[in-house]
């Protein structure tokens, strides 16, 4: 994909999209019989979202990688040939993400994904309401309408949904680290010198992991398995061009723009769960009384709202309480605004949060750049869709890996602040790799029981 021709303008291609209704199916059940897609989308309270092909793709680099994705996804957008009466749900919707630092190579392990990279897929596939519509979607000079009836003919007849579970895990033969621990050590010790010395208050350091599966990666497996342990989280699959997957189940939503209503948070802070329910709520207690843990979470949520100020009014902040996932709880205020900016301008606007980067901003970016050995790419940074009216949803891109044949990267890290202590960061770190991890060990947690209690759409505490 190249930068800046990755698109037809508005007045040298039109947009054709006609949409069907399929017979009912999972996400796991349209990934089996479909094949390997190019962005997979599901969200709480939100359609689950699979595209394959490209009717348009739109990428961008640099510090004005937002602006440039809207621009030209809105010439693509523009003026859609598509019935009146089509379904809402069914729509069209461009799927992708960004990379972390506006200065990403793409290169190593992220050969293959831009700095930003969007699709708005030939073939979409909405599941999860009770209904499934398949959306056809051509765009371009010679788009007609024949030729997306004839590929809605060619999906509808060979759509035989395969509604198997996952299959038992891989198994991991392997697993090799950026960061030793003594290296954290060091660079967390660092940081928090840095800290203490006033060159910033908080910044989130990460590490990554090589591992070997002993059977290659299966997408729909992955998937099944963490629908069945991560329900109320964002999980996505993106694969920008014919390389590697970037995958994970998100906790954290950056932001929800439907209509003028806002929606995001800050999820910041955080301990495990105790093998007990006596542990666990003595764990959660010390989450909430800790001096420690509350400065970390709350220097997250006052700069979500500086950071909305710009864009939104009306900003109101929830309750924080204590969400529960399978392997970590975390703080969690929820916040609420209403704007009528594009999601993306609001994905620019909040991007990095302190809860991936810290604080001051530049400070934080400069001390993860000068420390880090690995290369983020993707993680911790913005995945999800966009429509036409400006309306989506993007989470932030944690618990998440990169995925090729038997090679996976997972990626975690933790908020340090002045009196982070290495090990204890350490060991949180370990935790917040057990949703990836999970879904290929032999042992893993998937299939075990659901504790993750969510009602709030993905927001949803314990
Ligand atoms: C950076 C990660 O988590 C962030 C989100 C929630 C809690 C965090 C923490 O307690 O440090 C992190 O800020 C990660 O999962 O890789």
């Amino acid at each position: 994909m190249d930068s800046r021709e990755g698109v037809a303008r508005a007045d040298t291609g039109r947009l054709v999209s006609r949409t069907v209704r399929l017979p009912d199916a999972s996400l796991t059940g349209v990934l089996r019989t479909l094949g390997r897609p190019n962005a997979v989308w599901t969200a709480p309270e939100e359609p689950g979202v699979v595209g394959y092909g490209a009717a348009a793709q739109v990428t961008a680099d640099g510090p004005e990688r937002f602006e440039a994705v809207r621009e030209r996804a809105n010439d693509v957008l523009a003026s859609p040939d598509r019935p009146a009466d089509a379904p809402a749900v069914a729509r069209p919707r461009f799927l992708g993400g960004f990379a972390f630092h506006d200065g990403h190579a793409g290169a190593g392990p992220w050969a293959g994904f831009p700095t930003a990279a969007f699709v708005l897929p030939h073939v979409q596939v909405v599941t999860g309401t009770g209904e499934t519509w398949l959306t056809v979607n051509t765009h371009g000079p010679n788009a007609d309408e024949a030729t997306v009836e004839r590929t809605l003919r060619d999906v509808t007849e060979r759509f035989a949904p395969d509604e198997r579970g996952a299959a038992s895990p891989p198994g991991v033969v392997s697993t090799e680290r950026t960061t030793s621990r003594a290296e954290w050590r060091e660079q967390v010790t660092a940081a928090t010198e840095r800290i203490r010395s006033g060159e910033l208050e908080k910044v989130v350091l990460a590490q990554a992991l090589d591992v070997t599966l002993a059977e290659s990666f299966s997408l729909p497996d992955a998937m099944a398995r963490l629908g069945d342990t991560y329900p109320a989280c964002f999980r996505f699959a993106l694969r920008p061009t014919d390389g590697a997957t970037f995958f994970g189940a998100s906790p954290e939503r950056l932001v929800t723009r439907d209509g003028d209503a806002l929606r995001t948070g800050a999820l910041a802070a955080t301990v495990g769960r105790g093998e007990e329910p006596d542990e666990d709520q003595q764990l959660a207690a010390d989450l909430r009384s800790s001096s420690k843990y509350r400065h970390e979470h709350e220097v997250v949520a006052e700069r979500i709202r500086e950071q909305l100020a710009g864009v939104a009014s009306g900003i109101e902040t929830g309750e924080r309480r204590v969400r529960k996932l399978e392997a970590v709880q975390h703080l969690f205020t929820p916040i609420t605004a209403s704007s009528d900016a594009h999601v993306l301008d609001l994905v620019e606007a909040l991007h990095p949060t302190p809860a991936v980067g810290g604080l001051p901003p530049d400070a934080a970016l400069r001390v993860i750049r000068e420390t880090e050995t690995f290369d983020r790419g993707w993680y911790a940074a913005p995945v999800g869709w966009f429509d036409r009216s400006g309306d989506g949803t993007f989470a932030v891109a944690l618990r998440s890996a990169l995925a090729d044949g038997t090679h996976v990267r997972p990626f975690a890290g933790a908020g340090i602040v002045a009196d982070s202590d290495p090990d204890t960061e350490w060991e949180e770190v370990q935790l917040k790799y057990r949703p990836v991890l999970d879904v290929f060990e032999a042992d893993g947690g998937a299939g075990d029981a659901v504790t993750e209690d969510g009602p709030n759409g993905g927001d949803g505490d314990a």
